[in-house]
This record gives C-alpha cells, sequence and structure tokens, in this order.
C-alpha cells in the first residue's frame, strides 16, 4: 500500500497534480541538456567521482502571473554555496541549482558583501587595474579554486527563482542522475516555500491596491489584500520514492525558529520521507551550530568552537563536509569542532 498524503492522495499523485496545472520553467529543457552532458562527462571519464546536487537559496511565490509582488523564503545561499565549495575540495562533482542572484561558491566571498568588489581592486602606478596587496593571497586561492572546478567541468551551475521553478528542476535532475546510483547525493539546503498560489487563482495583472477600476469606477479607497494560499505538495516523498536514483544519499535541511521544536521536527520528516539524514539548524544559531538527526534515533550536535564563530570563517560548513563524506554519521571525526551526542 503506497504512502498516502495528508489528503489522502498517494504520494506523488499531488505532485503529479501540481506538474500539470504548474507550467515548467522557460529553461528547463536548456538545463536537462546541460546537465545530461554533465553527468555524461563524468560517467564517461570519472566513472568513480561522486556527483552531488546541492541546492541553495529560497524559493518565490508570486502573487501575480506578471509579478510585481511576490513571497520570499528567507536564504542567502551561503550554507550551499559555502558547502559546495567543500564537497568540490573532497573531490565531488557538483550540480548547483541556485536562487538566481543568490551567493554562489567562490564567488560569495567577493559578491554580495557589505563592501563593495571594487574595494578590493586599485590602480597600479603604470595604469593596471590591480587586487589590493593584502586580498592578494586569499584571491589567489580562492582563484584557483575557482579555475580548477571550471577547467575540470566539476561544477554546474544552474538557477530557479519560483517554487516552481524549483520543483521541476529538482525533478528533472534528479532523473538525469539515476545513472550515477550510489555515487549520486543530494545535499537539498535551498528553503523551499510551503505554501503557493495555484495558477487558477493567481491574478494576470499588478494587483491593484485601491478599489477601483481601470476605468477609475469605485471609490478609489485603499483596500487590504488577502492572499489564500495552498500548501506545496510535499515533493520530499516522491524524490525519495521514485526521482532520486536507487542507492543515492539524500539529506534534507530543516530549518525552524523555536529550538523546542527542531530535533522533533526532523526525526518527522525522516520518518514521513525515509531519506538518509536531516540536518536541523535554527534560523539564529544556523551559521555556528547543526544538528544530525539520523533514522537511528541519534542526534549528533556540530558545534563551531566560539573562538571560531566570526562571519568570515565558515566553520559549520566545513565540519558538515568532513561528517557528510564519511557518509554523516559512523565517525563524526571533526577537526576544530565539537560533537556533542543528543
Ligand atoms: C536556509 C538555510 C537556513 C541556510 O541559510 P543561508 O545560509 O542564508 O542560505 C539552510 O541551512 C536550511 O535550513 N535550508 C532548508 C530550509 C527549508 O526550507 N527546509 C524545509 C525542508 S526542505 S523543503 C521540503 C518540503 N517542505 C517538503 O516537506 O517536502 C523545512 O524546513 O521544512
Amino acid at each position: 500500500m503506497p504512502p498516502h498524503q495528508a489528503n489522502g492522495l498517494p504520494a506523488g499523485h499531488e505532485a503529479d497534480d501540481y506538474f500539470h496545472t504548474n507550467p515548467p520553467p522557460k529553461a528547463l529543457s536548456s538545463h536537462q541538456s546541460l546537465a545530461r552532458e554533465f553527468i555524461q562527462y563524468h560517467l564517461e571519464n570519472s566513472p568513480r567521482r561522486k556527483v552531488v546536487l546541492v541546492t541553495s537559496g529560497g524559493t518565490t511565490v508570486p502573487l501575480e502571473n506578471q509579478t510585481v509582488r511576490f513571497i520570499d523564503n528567507f536564504s542567502a545561499g551561503t550554507r550551499g554555496a559555502t558547502s559546495a565549495e567543500y564537497f568540490l575540495q573532497e573531490g565531488y562533482a557538483v550540480i548547483f541549482l541556485h536562487r538566481q542572484f543568490s551567493l554562489l561558491p567562490y564567488s560569495r566571498h567577493y559578491s554580495h558583501s557589505t563592501n563593495c568588489f571594487l574595494d578590493f581592486m586599485d590602480e597600479a602606478e603604470d595604469g593596471r587595474v590591480i587586487v589590493r596587496k593584502e586580498y592578494q593571497d586569499k584571491m589567489r586561492r580562492v582563484l584557483q579554486q575557482y579555475h580548477h572546478a571550471k577547467d575540470n567541468r566539476l561544477l554546474l551551475l544552474l538557477p530557479f527563482t519560483t517554487v516552481t521553478d524549483y520543483l521541476f528542476e529538482l525533478r528533472s535532475l534528479a532523473v538525469i542522475m539515476q545513472p550515477l546510483g550510489n555515487r549520486a547525493l543530494f545535499y537539498l539546503a535551498a528553503a523551499v516555500s510551503d505554501f503557493f498560489i495555484p495558477r487558477e487563482r493567481m491574478e494576470e495583472h499588478k494587483i491593484q491596491s485601491r478599489d477601483n477600476d481601470a476605468g477609475g469606477q469605485g471609490s478609489g479607497a485603499s483596500r487590504q489584500l488577502v492572499v489564500n494560499l495552498d500548501p506545496v505538495p510535499k515533493f520530499l516523498s516522491t524524490l525519495v520514492q521514485s526521482w532520486a536514483p536507487k542507492g543515492s544519499m539524500i539529506v534534507s535541511f530543516k530549518l525552524e525558529t523555536n529550538p523546542s521544536l527542531l530535533v522533533s521536527k526532523a526525526e518527522q520528516a525522516l520518518k514521513r520521507y525515509h531519506h538518509d539524514l536531516v540536518i536541523g539548524n535554527l534560523l539564529s544559531t544556523r551559521k555556528w551550530e547543526v544538528v544530525f538527526v539520523t533514522s537511528d534515533g541519534e542526534e549528533r550536535w556540530i558545534r563551531v568552537p566560539k573562538a571560531r564563530r566570526s562571519k568570515s570563517i565558515s566553520g559549520v560548513e566545513e565540519l558538515v563536509g568532513k561528517a557528510e563524506r564519511k557518509h554523516g554519521m559512523e565517525h563524526v571525526d571533526l577537526e576544530g569542532g565539537t560533537v556533542t551526542e543528543g
């Protein structure tokens, strides 16, 4: 008896319905071709290399079809972009499915920062534009890592914007990854909308803030906006049961703000979706602590020591990367971090 959704539909049925009633992203077919090429290249040239799909950034829920307003999910993309660098360092090939304009591996060190990237540059006496001396060493290291990833075709960057884009892309990429079998890993760090406006209820044009129509009829008084959202299908179960390669490892992130809910909600997700690992994090402490929750009921907190919790040192992703490399749990041997049971 296949597991059923809350609404009684068999798991996956609701997701199928979603894909029939919402249009795919315009870029989907070009992304599919890029992903097929990427996977084929690694199947042919590095048959033992693991490939990880890292999702990163927040999905949007448009309020109008010709979108002027949208509901966004919190995520700068730091977790995904930083983890992608550590996966590349550990020898993985990375498909980086990310919110358009969110942080990217390597360039994240210089984009979006409070100081403009021009602050890292200077004009030499002979007129050449150069990187300021104090930034040269770090930028050289980042540039070498970036070129290594690019020259060896180890990093594929694919953008999304809306939750519908994300779900179509995730399904396509998971299916394209099927030939990888147990060399495929899914690291779902994107902040995915739980609610959306179905196509048939979506306004076509910009929602007016006053109650007069195009002809200027009506009082012109400002109006309330009441938004009625439906739940996004629980796609993780469909990913685990049908889209993802058999034998692949699936890691999802659980984001909460209330500490008393985090571990139980992560355990609930594992029980519901039967994947391999949930990494729980609290909005307020996500930069320096996470908890690994597995189906054996164990919870292992990974914390960056206080001394290393500066903004510039991305401590927790390095620790997660090391733990991940050992496929999570049997030996969480983390330099610099502390692992506490329970
Ligand atoms: C978003 C952050 C906190 C990283 O932040 P930045 O470094 O600023 O990017 C990430 O660590 C995270 O928790 N990501 C996952 C957040 C999320 O939406 N998780 C979902 C689970 S994955 S979406 C699963 C879907 N709702 C379903 O149930 O099928 C949840 O908590 O419910």
